[in-house]
């Protein structure tokens, strides 16, 4: 009994003092880790919100953009939070009452103010950005296009966004913002990957982007947009073709037809049995058609149908001017255009169209396509409205003419072949953001992707705390050994002094 006693008072782990400092040890240990890594926390993820509505020739959209408020400058994490379609037709359409231009935003700007949080409304940047239906009215009547801008801004500026004015966007910006947003959300800017091409066709205008190997802008300035971003330059070949959109395209095909006839148009774009009577106003109120109403035709002509792909085909082929090029090589009208290269992204129409033809699979070969086509131009108009009882008839009608004028438009007007139409992707989204200019256009004016890479932390936080853990650890483990000559004699037999 005495003997045991004797050890214990000689045990020096059981004096006090070593036994306070152990536990000072620990907490000092504890708490080190405890502050390191509370005050490395990621904090809860606070958001900050952009709007863009885009004005277009047919409708008008508008879109919530939002991103984690300390990620301002930094990498891919801009998420489409809203879109809203705008009731009626495009802002162009409102020339004759601009004030209606106005009110028919208002409903989705309430969407707006009630899906940004209060707080962060006088803060949201509101942009408008109108395209080609917009560019077609500046050219026509510049008076009015000042009209229906002033009454938009009215109307936006009565809501709490910071509103940052409306504008119409050259076509070498549309065409540009839309490679970027594509490339942004695909993470290839960032990455560095190789960059996907940009189609995108609306009503009124068509753009084409992509970066090529045999293009640095000397051929074709007009066509060239440099851009520096994360890093890395880029030089853009980018063109707009005004009047190339599908609603204006058709104009012009149809206008091409009745050049030569009387009041009745035989249309092998639109479906057997399908008439309708039509003023010849729909045609010719265009800057896009030079031609002009037949001499002594009525006011109105007869719009029948005829369905026959490749006599459409023949028709269309007929808006594009193929004959001259004063370049190397051209698409087409003259414009320059180097070689394609690369994965290419078809948004707006090209979407629609092709997805309704059930064609957006480009595995699909060429030939195929176009045997489809044919015979869905061939289907009677009656069997084309049972079958689609959902599709507005406007719509509808056009689809023939408009899946034709999509395959032409890319292998005759772009060069696109056999071989490389696979590499086309029709998309609508990516990650959950349309595909479109506008995205594209608000990371460029709050300067959201940035020219140089951004530094990136040199650990992520679980390493970090996984290595403020280990030290500790560590730290706690060197202590104990500090202690080393406190430690008792290690002796199997107790000695009894
Ligand atoms: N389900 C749908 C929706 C739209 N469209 C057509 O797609 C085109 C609209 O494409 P969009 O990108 O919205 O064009 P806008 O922005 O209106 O035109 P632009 O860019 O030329 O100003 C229009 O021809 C419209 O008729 C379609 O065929 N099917």
């Amino acid at each position: 009994m005495s003997a045991q006693r004797d050890m214990k008072e000689k045990n020096p782990w059981h004096t006090p003092v070593t036994i306070i400092f152990s536990v000072i040890g620990v907490i000092a240990i504890v708490a080190l880790v405890t502050v390191a890594v509370l005050q490395n926390r990621p904090l809860p993820q606070k958001y900050k919100y952009g709007i863009v509505l885009d004005a277009g020739s047919s409708h008008t959209a508008l879109y919530i953009y939002e991103w984690p408020a300390e990620k301002d400058n930094n990498t891919g994490r801009v998420e489409q939070t809203l879109s809203c379609k705008v009731d009626g037709p495009g802002i162009s359409s409102y020339a004759s009452a601009p004030w209606k231009a106005g009110k028919s935003l208002t409903k989705c700007l309430e969407q707006a103010r009630q899906k940004v949080p209060v707080k962060r409304h006088s803060e949201t940047p509101l942009y408008l950005g109108a395209t080609a239906g917009m560019r077609l009215l500046n050219l026509e009547d510049s008076s009015a296009s000042t009209k229906v801008f002033q009454a938009v801004e009215e109307a936006l500026q009565k809501f709490p966004f910071s509103f940052q004015g409306a504008r119409i966007l050259s076509g070498q910006e549309e065409g540009a913002f839309g490679w970027v947003t594509v490339n942004y959300l695909d993470d290839r800017l960032e990455q560095n990957l190789q960059t996907r091409g940009a189609l995108d066709l609306g009503g009124a205008s068509t753009q084409i982007s992509f970066v090529s190997d045999n293009f640095d802008g000397s051929d074709s300035p007009d066509n060239a947009v440099a851009f520096r971003l994360y890093g890395n330059d880029y030089n853009l070949y980018t063109h707009s073709f005004l009047c190339y959109g599908k609603d204006q395209a058709l104009r012009k095909t149809l206008a091409q037809q009745t050049k030569s006839g009387p009041g009745t148009i035989l249309d092998p774009c639109f479906h057997p049995g399908y008439t309708e009577t039509k003023n010849y106003s729909v045609l010719y109120d265009s800057p896009c058609v030079s031609d002009r109403k037949p001499q002594g035709a009525p006011a109105t002509f007869n719009h029948t149908g005829k369905g026959n792909f490749s006599r459409c085909q023949e028709v269309v082929k007929r808006i594009f001017n193929f004959t001259e090029c004063k370049y190397s090589q051209c698409s087409f009208n003259e414009v320059f255009q180097p070689r394609l290269q690369g994965p290419f992204g078809a948004f707006s129409a090209y979407y629609f169209v092709m997805n309704f033809l059930n064609l957006t699979d480009t595995s699909i070969p060429l030939e195929v396509v176009t045997e489809r086509l044919s015979r869905y131009c061939a289907t009677p108009w009656n069997q084309v409205k049972e079958q689609h009882p959902g599709v507005k008839l406007k719509y509808l009608a056009e689809y023939c003419f408009s899946g034709t004028y999509i395959v032409t438009l890319l292998t005759k007007g772009y060069n696109f072949t056999s071989e490389n139409y696979p590499n086309i992707k029709f998309i609508k989204k990516i990650k959950g953001s349309d595909a479109g200019w506008t995205l594209g256009y608000m990371l460029n004016l709050t300067n959201m992707i940035p020219a140089e890479a951004p530094d990136s932390p040199p650990l992520p936080y679980a390493g970090y705390v996984s290595i403020v853990t280990v030290i500790a650890l560590l730290l706690f483990v060197l202590f104990i050994f500090s202690l080393r000559p406190l430690w008792p004699r290690c002796s199997k037999h107790p000695q009894i002094i």
